[in-house]
């Protein structure tokens, strides 16, 4: 069995007027692009509902691309047959013998069209009878089937589908502004962009690399990790910032123990400069509560008085198992737990200051020549776009 097409189900319940047609327009674009590959598929709206038509083209490949688009709520491979009773049966028959290990089964018909003579209690029992009497051995469970048997009568065509496959839900990407990731090499950064995707947000990122504290495949490492997100998200930028002088010129000056601390107020300095540059509102990061020093409230309130940008912080609520997971399952951990050093551990102070506070920090941070600093660390700034549909050797740099 070939089939036709593959309706999209999204989560429009919560959305109205002119924010709907935005998210639908913005959800369509993304789909698009990530079926640029498949030419002869098509992706159409009919009476509200969307579907991706195939065109003769196989339909695993699709499906796998569709699994990786935010605003999906799930998807069914579906047959477009003439709104007949024999053609529907027929349809759901198909469906019925495509789902082998299925062992029971329900109809659920639905009548958009109501001029269509038979009700759609009747229609439930007419077509689960053909199953029956046509199937191999399955039977009808009206409470729990393991496979549901939707039946769609619309004017034009009729539409036969069985069981959703579950999408990844969230909002399409580009549908809720502009923010920057502050990405590390590490597991949790690239979790928190892929949660700040599924909110919408097109997504840019920033890297403070301290070169020769850390290696070239260290930077190759975050981008690696930028490149694997371009999956969910389009394309990313990748801003890489020349961090070595900073470090340097705060070991050299300031307390040991408030050498983190002063290193993230600067971070946070740099990346809100840049996130201005490039039109980005907020600045996200992989911090979650209490799991190192630096991520006390205590810590986060001296760090965080540097900036008036919001920044989100999309792991907090998640603990190291659930974020390993995650991780995992977007196809980031391989790649984050390589061992090249990050900038912070290279400078990691022996006893770093649990509760750091702010007139210390500012009191320190005087001895630095903070503004040149800034500034040269901003204009030597290296961006990269990664695109979904290149693979790294075609990547960029401007
Ligand atoms: N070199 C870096 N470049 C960009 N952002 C960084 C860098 N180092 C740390 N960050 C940001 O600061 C956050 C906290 O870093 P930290 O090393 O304390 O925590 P973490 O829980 O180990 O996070 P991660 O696993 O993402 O490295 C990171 O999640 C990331 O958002």
């Amino acid at each position: 069995m070939k089939f036709d097409l593959i309706l999209l189900r999204y989560g429009e319940l919560a959305l109205k007027g002119k924010n709907k047609a935005a998210f639908e327009q913005k959800l369509i674009q993304n789909i698009r692009q990530q079926l640029i590959e498949f030419e002869a598929v098509r992706i159409t709206k009919e009476q509200g509902r969307l579907f991706v038509e195939l065109n003769g083209q196989e339909m695993e490949p699709v499906l796998e691309k569709l699994r990786d688009v935010f605003g999906l709520v799930g998807f069914s491979p579906a047959l477009r047959v003439e709104s007949k009773l024999e053609s529907l049966q027929q349809a759901a028959l198909q469906i019925v013998q495509h789902a082998p290990n299925k062992r029971t089964f329900k109809v659920i018909s639905k009548r958009a069209n109501k001029s269509f003579p038979i009700g759609s209690q009747e229609l439930n029992h007419q077509i689960g009878g053909y199953v029956l009497k046509n199937a191999q051995p399955i039977q009808v469970d009206v409470h729990y089937p393991e496979l549901f048997v939707h039946v769609e009568v619309r004017s034009k065509a009729s539409y036969v589908y069985g069981n959703d496959i579950v999408g990844l839900g969230g909002l399409p990407v580009g549908s809720s502004g502009k923010v920057l990731l502050l990405l590390s090499g590490g597991i949790d950064s690239p979790v928190a962009g892929f949660l700040a995707l599924k909110r919408g947000v097109e997504l840019q990122a920033i890297h403070f690399h301290s070169f020769p504290f850390t290696s070239e495949r260290a930077k190759q490492k975050v981008i690696d990790l930028a490149q694997i997100l371009t999956r969910f998200g389009g394309s990313i930028r990748l801003h890489i910032v020349p961090f070595t002088e900073i470090q340097t010129e705060i070991n050299k000056h300031c307390y040991e123990s408030y050498s983190i601390t002063i290193m993230r107020r600067i971070m946070l300095r740099i990346a809100e400069e840049i996130a201005k540059q490039n039109g980005a509102l907020a600045l996200v990061t992989g911090e979650s509560l209490g799991q190192v020093a630096s991520q006390t409230l205590e810590s986060m309130n001296t760090i965080n008085a540097v900036t008036n940008m919001p920044i989100l912080r999309p792991v907090v609520g998640m603990d190291k198992q659930e974020i390993m997971s995650l991780a995992k399952q977007i196809g980031t951990y391989e790649t984050s737990i390589l061992p090249y050093e990050d900038c912070c551990t290279v400078f990691l102070p022996k006893a770093p200051k649990t509760k750091p506070d702010q007139e210390t920090a500012e009191r320190q941070e005087a001895r630095l020549e903070m503004e040149r600093l800034v500034r040269e660390a901003v204009e030597g700034t290296e961006v990269m776009v990664l695109s979904a549909e290149q693979e790294d050797e075609f990547s960029y740099f401007e």
